[in-house]
C-alpha cells in the first residue's frame, strides 16, 4: 500500500493522559484515535493487526471444533432477568430503551443470548458437545477507562461457549480451550502465564486467567520459579502453618491513644512491630456487618471472604455505619467484648497473645488482649493476601510476584445459566437436564496493546512476524530524484508478490519518513536514497536496528533470509 494513500495520522508528541507505553504508542504511530472516553476508532493500521490476531484466534478455535457464529450486541432485558442478572449489575451494564420503550442491555457478555439460542436446538445428549464462538464488540461502562485499549468501553473480544452432557465432557473442552489459548498467545508473540484465578461473578467453580507479563499490568501474579504454579493473587491459597510465638498471658490493659487510626501509629505508640498488632475491620458480607482480624502486616482479601461466604456482597462498611454498630471509629476497632456481630480471623492471628486492639472507644486501645480470655472467633480461615517469599500452595517454593494484563479467561461455568433458563437436554435415559457449560474469552484489542507492551523500544513499537501490520516497508528517501523514484516503484510492486509492502512514497523529508516507519515498527525496511544510482539499497532490521548496503540484484535473497529469522 502506498503512504500517499494510506491514513496512519503519526503524532510527534503524546497526549499526556496517555499513562502505558501502548497507549502512547497506539496514539503516536496513528494507530487509534479517541473518540470519547474508552471508545476508540481502530485506524489501517490498527485494524490490519486486529484481522491477523482475530485470524490466529479463529485458526485455534477451530481446530479444536469451535463454530463461529455472531450474536447481537443488542440484548433484551428479558433474557437477564430471565438469568437474573438484570437487577444484579449496576451502573457498568450499559443499557438503553428502544422507540417501543423496551429494555435492552449493550452486550458486556453473552451467556444469556448465547443459552437462549442453544436451548431451543439442541435437545439431545446426541447433539452435545457444541462450542460456538464469535468475535465482536463488547460493552462495559468502566468507572475508570484506563491506558487505551487495555481497559475500554467497547472492546473487541472473542467470547466462546461450550455445552456438555457431561462434566467429563466438559473437562475436554477446557482442556482443549487451555491449549487452544496457549497456541494463541504463543503465535501472537505474547510472553504470558496462565494462572489460578477466582470466578467472580460469573459463578462456577475452575478458571484460569491468562496473564500477559507487563509492569503496567493491573493483575498481580503469585508465581514459582520451580514449577508452573501460578495464581492471581487475589485466589492464591495461603499455606498456614502455625508459628506460634506465644508470652506468659497478661493482664488486659486499656490505654490512651489520641490520635492513634493506623496499625502503624499503634505500632510506633507501642515500640512494637507491626506484626505484633491485629487490625480489626467491619465489612458487609451480603446484608449483615461482620468483623475481620488480620495481623498488622497482612492484608484483608475480599476476593477470598466472597468466595468463603459465596457471596459477590463483600464491602468495607462505612465510617457512619461503623460507629452506629460500634460507637466508635474505625481506627479504634477491635474484638473485645463484642457480641453483636461475629468475628473471623485470619489463620495468622493465632500465633501471637497479648495482642494490642482497638477499644471500641475512639483513642483508647487495648494491650494483652488473649483469645479465649478477652474474645472468641467464630472461625479462622485464609482471609489474607499471599506475601512475596511464603510458599505456594502446591509445595513447589516461596511465590514470587509479577504484574499481568489479563487477555483472556476460561471458565467451567456448570449449570448455573442452563438451569435459570432451562436450557435441558434429554440423556440417554431420556430424562431431561441442564446442559453443563463453559465459557472461554479473549480480549482481542487488549491483546494488541499487550503486544505492544511487551514488543517496542523508545522509537516505537516492532512488531513480531506473525501478526506485523506488513511485512516489509518500502522507503524513498526523495521521490523527486528520478532514478530513486523509479528503483523504489519497481522494488515496491516486485516485492508486493512475496510480501505485504507498505511504500512510503510520500512528498516528506527523510526524518519524517525514519521517524514514521520507526513507530510503525514493520520488522523489516529498504531504503532507496543516494546509492540508488548505483543499485545499491539499504536494508535495516528493525528489532535490532543492523543496517546493511545490498545490491539490487541480492536484495530479494537478502530479505528473504533476514525475513526468515524475524521473530
Ligand atoms: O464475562 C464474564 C465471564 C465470561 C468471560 C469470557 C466470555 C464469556 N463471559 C464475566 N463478566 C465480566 N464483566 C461483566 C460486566 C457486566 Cl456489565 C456484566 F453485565 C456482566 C459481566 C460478566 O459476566
Ligand atoms: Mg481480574
Ligand atoms: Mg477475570
Amino acid at each position: 500500500m502506498k503512504q500517499s494513500k494510506m491514513f496512519i495520522p503519526t503524532l510527534r508528541e503524546v497526549p499526556n493522559d496517555a499513562e502505558s507505553k501502548s497507549h502512547q504508542l497506539l496514539l503516536k504511530a496513528g494507530m487509534i484515535k479517541q473518540v470519547a472516553s474508552g471508545v476508540y476508532s481502530y485506524l489501517p493500521i490498527a485494524k490490519r493487526v486486529l484481522n491477523k490476531i482475530e485470524a490466529i484466534v479463529r485458526e485455534e478455535m477451530e481446530a479444536i471444533d469451535g463454530v463461529e457464529i455472531l450474536m447481537p450486541a443488542l440484548q433484551p432485558a428479558e433474557l437477564w432477568q430471565e438469568s437474573g442478572r438484570w437487577p444484579s449489575y449496576g451502573a457498568e451494564l450499559m443499557r438503553l430503551t428502544d422507540r417501543h420503550g423496551r429494555e435492552f442491555a449493550l452486550g458486556p457478555t453473552h451467556e444469556e443470548i448465547i443459552t437462549s439460542l442453544v436451548r431451543d436446538e439442541l435437545k439431545s445428549y446426541k447433539k452435545l458437545p457444541v462450542t460456538l464462538f464469535q468475535i465482536q464488540n463488547k460493552f462495559r461502562d468502566e468507572k475508570r477507562p484506563r491506558f487505551g485499549l487495555l481497559r475500554g468501553r467497547e472492546f473487541v473480544m472473542k467470547d466462546a461457549y461450550s455445552f456438555h452432557a457431561t462434566e467429563e465432557s466438559l473437562d475436554e473442552t477446557y482442556r482443549d480451550m487451555y491449549n487452544a489459548y496457549s497456541n494463541i498467545y504463543n503465535r501472537v508473540g505474547l510472553k504470558f502465564r496462565p494462572v489460578i484465578a477466582d470466578s467472580g461473578a460469573i459463578g462456577g467453580s475452575h478458571t484460569h486467567e491468562f496473564m500477559a507479563l507487563a509492569e503496567i499490568g493491573e493483575d498481580t501474579i503469585a508465581y514459582t520459579d520451580g514449577s508452573d504454579y501460578a495464581a492471581n493473587i487475589e485466589k492464591a491459597e495461603v499455606v498456614y502453618t502455625p508459628d506460634i510465638q506465644h508470652t506468659a498471658e497478661e493482664a488486659l490493659e486499656k490505654i490512651h491513644t489520641p490520635g492513634v487510626k493506623t496499625a502503624q501509629q499503634l505500632a510506633d505508640l507501642l515500640g512494637k512491630d507491626l506484626n505484633e498488632i491485629v487490625k480489626s475491620m467491619i465489612l458487609k458480607v451480603d446484608d449483615r456487618f461482620v468483623m475481620f482480624l488480620v495481623r498488622g502486616h497482612h492484608e484483608l482479601n475480599d476476593v477470598k471472604l466472597k468466595s468463603f461466604f459465596g457471596t459477590e456482597v463483600v464491602e468495607m462498611a462505612t465510617e457512619e455505619e461503623i460507629e452506629g454498630i460500634m460507637n466508635a471509629k474505625p481506627g479504634s476497632l477491635g474484638p473485645v467484648g463484642v457480641d453483636k456481630i461475629e468475628i473471623y480471623a485470619d489463620h495468622a492471628i493465632q500465633d501471637i497473645n497479648n495482642l494490642a486492639v482497638g477499644a471500641n472507644e475512639t483513642d483508647y486501645h487495648y494491650i494483652n488482649a488473649n483469645l479465649g480470655r478477652d474474645f472468641n472467633v467464630k472461625a479462622f480461615g485464609d482471609f489474607r493476601f499471599i506475601l512475596e517469599g511464603e510458599p505456594a500452595a502446591d509445595g513447589s517454593g516461596p511465590v514470587r510476584f509479577a504484574e499481568g494484563i489479563e487477555v483472556g479467561q476460561v471458565f467451567k461455568l456448570g449449570t448455573k445459566y442452563s438451569e435459570a433458563m432451562k436450557a435441558t437436554f434429554l440423556d440417554e435415559q431420556g430424562k431431561a437436564r441442564p446442559m453443563i457449560m463453559g465459557c472461554y474469552g479473549i480480549g482481542v484489542s487488549r491483546t494488541l496493546s499487550a503486544v505492544i507492551e511487551q514488543h517496542h523500544d523508545e522509537n516505537g513499537i516492532i512488531w513480531p512476524k506473525s501478526i506485523t501490520p506488513y511485512d516489509v516497508h518500502v522507503i524513498s528517501v526523495n521521490p523527486k530524484q528520478e532514478a530513486q523514484k523509479e528503483l523504489a516503484d519497481k522494488l515496491y510492486v516486485e516485492f508486493s508478490k512475496d510480501y505485504q509492502v507498505l511504500y512510503d512514497d510520500r512528498q516528506e523529508r527523510a526524518g519524517v519518513k525514519f521517524n514514521d516507519a520507526d513507530l510503525i515498527g514493520v520488522p523489516l525496511r529498504i531504503v532507496i536514497g543516494k546509492q540508488a544510482a548505483d543499485g545499491v539499497v539499504e536494508v535495516k532490521v528493525r528489532a535490532t536496528d543492523e543496517k546493511f548496503d545490498v545490491s539490487v540484484d541480492e536484495l530479494a535473497e537478502k530479505i528473504e533470509t533476514l525475513y526468515k529469522d524475524l521473530a
